[in-house]
């Protein structure tokens, strides 16, 4: 495991930026896993840039997504779909068709679980998965519990995760209650895995993840046993790593 500490946020998502795009560059049809949230935005921003700046192309790149909302139209603007749309793709030159998400509007959710696992199956393995922390441990949204799903499925999200997510909805009452997310197996699968935290809020919880007794009910923990795991970290997220 390689942790980096950032003084400055700028630095952190220029690290993670250059990160993504050296693999890219390196591997032009890499399969990148890709979080949503707050924590990815700047890194996002960074990789646009080198985009336009000629440095890096995602055509022949393929993505899959964490996670998805059920039950948010794809246009709302804090479905994960309109999210991807806004903060990369659609200012990348990856062709759609490259792209996957999980449908949370499907008519059968458990159905739409074994088509994006099906498609995971297809990819064979994430050559980068992106990742950001939930402020219980929860990666993707592998919510704690005393067991953990290895693939794609539907989850009932935790009170404290719709209550953290709900700063980017107008009130909790909007924020879904249920979400489809890429199983623990699936990430831990993954050949490289980049963890992203930021902010005092999380400065405790990341240091529980990736030094305190790996347990489901913070399944961040699970993240120690990879073999190629790199951290960055913002200097409040990594204040007990000093
Ligand atoms: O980056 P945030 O907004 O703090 O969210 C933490 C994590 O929880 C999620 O919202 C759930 O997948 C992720 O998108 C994110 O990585």
């Amino acid at each position: 495991m390689n942790i980096h500490t950032f003084e400055n946020e700028q630095e952190l998502n220029e690290a993670g930026a250059g990160i993504i795009t050296g693999l890219v560059q390196m591997q032009p049809g890499a399969v990148l896993g890709l979080a949503t949230g707050g924590t990815p935005v700047g890194i996002y921003e960074e990789l646009v840039k080198a985009y336009k700046k000629g440095r890096v192309s995602f055509k022949k790149s393929t993505t899959f997504n964490l996670d998805e909302y059920v039950g948010l139209p794809e246009d709302h603007v804090e479905s994960y779909h309109a999210y991807m749309k806004q903060h990369l793709f659609d200012h990348i030159d990856i062709p759609a068709g490259q792209i996957h998400i999980p449908d949370g509007n499907a008519p059968d959710l458990i159905e739409e679980c074994k088509r994006y696992n099906k498609e995971l199956e297809k990819a064979k393995q994430i050559d980068l998965q992106i990742l950001g922390l939930g402020h219980n441990g929860h990666i993707g949204f592998n919510e704690p519990d005393h067991s953990l799903v290895s693939g794609t499925h539907l989850v009932e999200l935790k009170q404290e995760t719709r209550e953290a997510n709900a700063r980017f909805f107008a009130s909790i009452d909007e924020v879904p209650t249920h979400a489809l997310t890429m199983g623990v197996g699936t990430i831990l699968k993954a050949k490289s895995i980049l963890l992203v935290v930021r902010g005092e809020d999380k400065a405790e919880i990341v240091h529980r993840a990736l030094t305190g007794p790996i347990q489901t009910e913070i399944p961040a923990t699970l993240l120690q046993t990879h073999p190629h795991l790199v951290v960055l970290l913002d200097a409040a997220a990594g204040r007990y790593f000093k």
